[in-house]
C-alpha cells in the first residue's frame, strides 16, 4: 500500500483566485496592493522562492518590489531598510528572506517590520500574538501546513502531532497553530533523544528540519499522516523534501509531495496576507 498524496495545488489555486479578486477590488478602489521582499542572501532555495513570489504576485495583481541588499549586507543596513519600508505608506506587506548574512538573525531584525505589514509573521510580536490566540499573520509556511491538513479534512482535535524542527519560520509557529486547533503537540529538534520513538507515537508528523530525506519509515507509525515542509535544493536543480518519500510512502497513510505540497500553498498565503494587509 502506498500513502495517499496530499496535494497542495488545488488549495493553492483557490487561495490565489480569491486573492486576485480582492486585489482587483482594492486596485479599483484606489489602493494598489504592494509587497516588498527583502533579500540578503545568495541561497538558491531563497532565490527560487523570491522569483516564484514575484511571478505569482504579478498574476494576482499585486506589485512586488524585490529589495536585494546583497549577501554581505550588515544587520544595521537591513534593519534600516525594514524601518524605511515600514514607514512607506505605499507598501502593505514586507517579508525578510532567510537565510541571513552571518551576524544577522531574523528574530532580531524582524522587530523592525511594522506589525501590521508583517505578512510572513516574523516579528516576535506576531509570534507572541499567535501564541496568545490573538489575530496576527502567521508565517506563511506554518499556516500552509495547517491549511493543507484542513483542506484534506484531517482531524486535529485531540490528535498527537509531532513537529520536527523549532525554527522561527516553521517549527515554533506551527506548534502554536496546531495547539490553537486543539492538537496535542510535541516539538522535536536536533537534540531530541530517541527521535524515531517520539515521532512514531504521533498521528501526524510535520517534518521541518531543513535536511533532505531526514525523516524515514523508522520515524513514522503505520498509517500516520506526514507533512513534508522541506525544500532542499538538489544537485540536479530539483527540490528534495525533508522526508525520504520512497521509504515513508510504504508505511504512512498519507504524505504531502515535494514539489506540489506545502510549497505552493506557502506562496499563495503570503499573497493572501498582503491583500489583507492592504485592507482587502
Ligand atoms: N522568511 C522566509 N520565509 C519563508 O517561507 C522562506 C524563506 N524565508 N526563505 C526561503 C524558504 C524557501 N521557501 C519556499 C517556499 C515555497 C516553495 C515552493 O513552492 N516550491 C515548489 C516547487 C518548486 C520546484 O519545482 O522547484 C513546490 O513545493 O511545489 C519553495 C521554497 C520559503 N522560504
Amino acid at each position: 500500500m502506498s500513502a495517499a498524496v496530499l496535494s497542495g495545488k488545488e488549495l493553492s489555486a483557490a487561495i490565489r483566485a480569491e486573492t486576485a479578486e480582492r486585489a482587483a477590488a482594492l486596485t479599483a478602489a484606489g489602493t494598489e496592493p504592494r509587497l516588498a521582499v527583502v533579500v540578503a542572501t545568495a541561497d538558491e532555495s531563497s532565490a527560487w522562492y523570491v522569483r516564484s513570489i514575484a511571478k505569482a504576485a504579478g498574476k494576482a495583481g499585486i506589485t512586488c518590489d524585490i529589495v536585494d541588499l546583497g549577501a554581505t549586507a550588515s544587520p544595521e543596513s537591513i534593519r534600516a531598510r525594514l524601518a524605511e519600508l515600514s514607514a512607506d505608506e505605499r507598501v502593505h506587506g514586507i517579508i525578510l528572506q532567510t537565510p541571513l548574512p552571518a551576524g544577522a538573525s531574523l528574530q532580531e531584525l524582524a522587530g523592525a517590520i511594522a506589525f501590521e505589514k508583517d505578512v510572513d509573521g516574523a516579528n516576535p510580536v506576531s509570534l507572541g500574538r499567535l501564541a496568545a490566540g490573538l489575530p496576527a499573520f502567521a508565517p506563511a509556511t506554518a499556516e500552509a501546513v495547517v491549511r493543507v491538513l484542513e483542506h484534506h479534512t484531517i482531524e486535529l482535535t485531540g490528535r498527537h502531532v509531532a513537529v520536527v524542527g523549532r525554527s522561527m519560520v516553521v517549527g515554533k509557529p506551527v506548534a502554536h497553530l496546531l495547539l490553537n486547533a486543539n492538537a496535542t503537540v510535541t516539538v522535536c529538534h536536533s537534540r531530541t533523544r530517541e527521535l524515531a520513538a517520539v515521532t512514531s507515537a504521533a498521528d501526524v508528523v510535520v517534518a521541518a528540519v531543513g535536511r533532505a530525506g531526514m525523516v524515514t519509515a523508522d520515524h513514522v507509525a503505520p498509517g500516520a499522516v506526514v507533512i513534508d515542509v522541506g525544500t532542499n535544493p538538489t544537485e540536479d536543480g530539483g527540490l528534495a523534501g525533508d522526508v525520504d518519500a520512497d521509504s515513508v510512502s510504504g508505511k504512512a497513510g498519507a504524505l504531502t509531495p515535494v514539489p506540489g505540497g506545502v510549497g505552493p500553498v506557502t506562496t499563495a498565503l503570503l499573497l493572501s496576507h498582503t491583500v489583507r494587509a492592504a485592507g482587502g
